[in-house]
C-alpha cells in the first residue's frame, strides 16, 4: 500500500492576499553555502528563481566561515540575508560517506537556531524553484514536511533495500520480505528540501543526539530522517524532483507539474554540466539545465534595492498576510494519517 502523501491541495496554491501589506517577517526560505567554490552560483540562481515566482519571503543563506567576502557580497547584492554559522561535525568516525564532502552537510543543522523565524523552508543550493511554493508555509505546525527519496541509484548500494531492489517509490514492484528482514524501511525523505520550525530546544537536542549517533553514508540526511521519523509527513514529489526519478520512476513524474527541481544526480549541477555522466545526455535533463541557466543569466531578475530602503533584504514583492490558514487546517485534517514504520537501516 503506497504511503499517504500529505495533501497540499491546489486551493493552497494561490495565497488569498488582502492587498499590499507587510510580508509576514517570521517566515523565510533558507539555504546553506560552504566553501569558496561554484555552489555560490547555485544560491544566486535560487535567489533569482524565487524572485521570478514572486515569492513573498526572503532567502537566508547560512554560510560557513570559509565562504569568501566576495561571495557574501554577491549574495547580498541579490537581496539575500547572509548569516554566518559555525561548522557542525559528527562524532569521530570511520564512516565512508556516500560522497566524501557530505561531512560538511551536518552544518545544515545550525538553521534550527534561526528562531527569529517561526517557519522556514530549507532548499539546497542545487535546487531551483519554478513555481511559487509560498503556500507550504501554511502547512500545519508540529510536523516535518519533505519529499520521499528514491533508493535505486548506486549511491544506495550499501543498503539492504538497494540489494533486493526495493524502493519506497514503488513498494509493490519488489515487496519488502518482512519475514526475512522485519519491518520495511521507514518513509525516508530527501534532505535537499524541507519545511520546518526553528526552535532552540530542537536545535540543542539535535546537536546533543548527533554526538551519540554513529555517522552513516548519507550523513545529516540519515540523521534528520532518524530524528524526525515520528513527525515526518511526505509532501508530493512536485516540491522536490530528485532527478533520478526521471529514469528510475518515470511513472511517478509529471514534469510539467513539477514546481521544484533538485539537481542532485551526478553530473547534473547546471553550473558544472558537461553532459558526459550517465543519464546526462537525456533531453529532459538538457531542458532542465537550460531552464536553470535562463534564470541565472536573466538580468531582469537581479535584485533591485528599493530606493531609500538601504538595508531591507527582501526577495519578493511586499506580500500580505495569508488568509488561507483555516482552509489549510481543514485540508490537512482531511489528509490521511501517514503510516510510520521503523527507521531505515542505513548501515
Ligand atoms: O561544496 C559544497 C557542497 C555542498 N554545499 C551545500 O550543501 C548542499 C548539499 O550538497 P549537495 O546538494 O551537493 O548534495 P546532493 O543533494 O547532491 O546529494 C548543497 O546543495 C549546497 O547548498 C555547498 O555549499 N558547498
Ligand atoms: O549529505 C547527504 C545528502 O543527501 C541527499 O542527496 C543524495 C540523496 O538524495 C540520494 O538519495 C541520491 O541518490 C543522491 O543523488 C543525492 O545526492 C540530499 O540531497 C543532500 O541535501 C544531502 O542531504
Ligand atoms: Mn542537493
Amino acid at each position: 500500500m503506497a504511503p499517504a502523501i500529505a495533501r497540499v491541495t491546489e486551493k493552497m496554491a494561490k495565497p488569498v492576499t488582502n492587498g499590499p501589506g507587510p510580508a509576514t517577517l517570521d517566515r523565510a526560505y533558507v539555504t546553506f553555502l560552504a566553501g569558496n567554490g561554484d555552489y555560490v552560483k547555485g544560491v544566486i540562481g535560487l535567489a533569482k528563481g524565487l524572485r521570478k515566482v514572486k515569492s513573498e519571503y526572503p532567502l537566508v543563506v547560512a554560510v560557513l566561515p570559509d565562504v569568501p567576502a566576495e561571495h557574501r557580497r554577491m549574495l547580498e547584492e541579490q537581496g539575500c540575508i547572509v548569516r554566518e554559522i559555525e561548522p557542525v561535525y559528527p562524532p569521530e568516525n570511520q564512516t565512508q560517506f556516500a560522497m566524501a564532502y557530505y561531512v560538511i552537510n551536518y552544518s545544515k543543522l545550525r538553521i534550527w537556531e534561526f528562531v527569529e523565524y517561526k517557519k522556514m523552508i530549507y532548499l539546497d543550493g542545487d535546487i531551483q524553484v519554478y513555481d511559487n511554493i509560498d503556500h507550504l508555509f501554511d502547512l500545519a505546525d508540529g510536523y516535518f514536511y519533505a519529499v520521499m527519496d528514491c533508493f535505486c541509484e548506486k549511491t544506495w548500494s550499501h543498503t539492504p533495500q538497494y540489494k533486493i531492489g526495493y524502493c519506497q517509490q514503488c513498494p509493490d514492484r519488489i515487496k519488502w520480505p518482512s519475514d526475512e528482514l522485519g519491518q520495511p524501511p521507514s518513509l525516508y525523505f530527501n534532505a535537499g528540501m524541507f519545511v520546518f520550525e526553528p526552535s532552540l530546544h530542537t536545535y540543542q537536542d539535535l546537536l546533543k543526539k548527533l554526538q551519540i549517533t554513529p555517522p552513516t553514508p548519507f550523513a545529516e540526511q540519515d540523521f534528520l530522517n532518524m530524528y524526525f521519523k515520528n513527525i515526518y509527513r511526505p509532501i508530493p514529489l512536485v516540491y522536490n524532483l530528485v532527478l533520478a526519478m526521471l529514469w528510475r520512476h518515470p511513472e511517478n513524474v509529471e514534469l510539467d507539474k513539477v514546481k521544484v527541481v533538485h539537481y542532485c544526480a551526478a553530473g547534473s549541477k547546471p553550473w558544472r554540466y558537461t553532459g558526459k555522466e550517465e543519464n546526462m545526455e537525456r533531453e529532459d535533463i538538457k531542458l532542465l539545465v537550460k531552464k536553470w541557466w535562463d534564470i541565472y543569466n536573466d538580468e531582469s531578475l537581479d535584485y533591485k534595492r528599493p530606493v531609500g530602503m538601504n538595508q531591507v533584504n527582501v526577495i519578493g514583492a511586499a506580500g500580505a498576510v495569508n488568509q488561507l490558514q483555516p482552509l489549510i487546517a481543514a485540508a490537512m485534517s482531511q489528509a490521511g494519517a501517514v503510516k510510520y514504520v521503523t527507521a531505515p537501516s542505513a548501515a
